[in-house]
């Protein structure tokens, strides 16, 4: 089901819970509100369509990956770059990492261990800190 865009800074402040395997709902409506905005949306968590689980999805080339509690356990490489949201108004500039290793479950809740570099890291650890109540 296609969501609406949480803007609400204080809910989005808020730190997400582990997800488990009754919260099925909340991939396919990720899926669904991605595809929705695909044409200003590289990635999104959980908590930007107002369900507060760690969550996440992110546009790798045409394909939209799903990872369940996502955790990144190493990053190398910072950078400074400016970044905007679908959540917020404007850009604001951060520091990311080129090359990062994450942890998290796939969409069938396999636990899978991977690295990620360059953009498609990038928008990782954007949607990771949203987990965090982070936002750029
Ligand atoms: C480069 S990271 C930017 C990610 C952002 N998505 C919101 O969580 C977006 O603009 O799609």
């Amino acid at each position: 089901m296609i969501r609406e865009i949480n803007r609400n800074q204080k809910s989005l402040a808020q730190k997400s819970e582990p997800a488990t395997k009754n919260d099925q709902a909340v991939l396919t409506d990720l899926l669904d509100t991605l595809r929705a905005h695909q044409d200003v949306c590289v990635g999104m968590a959980a908590n930007m369509i107002g369900v507060h689980k760690r969550v996440i999805i992110v546009q790798m080339g045409v394909l939209p990956v799903l990872m369940i509690n996502p955790e990144i356990t190493a990053k190398s490489d910072p950078y400074t770059t400016s970044e905007g949201c679908l959540s917020l108004l404007g850009e604001r500039q951060t520091t990311r990492y080129q090359n990062i290793t994450v942890k998290f479950l796939n969409k069938n809740f396999k636990p899978t261990t991977q690295k990620f570099t360059d953009f498609v890291a990038q928008i990782i650890q954007h949607e990771v800190d949203h987990c965090d109540g982070i936002i750029i």
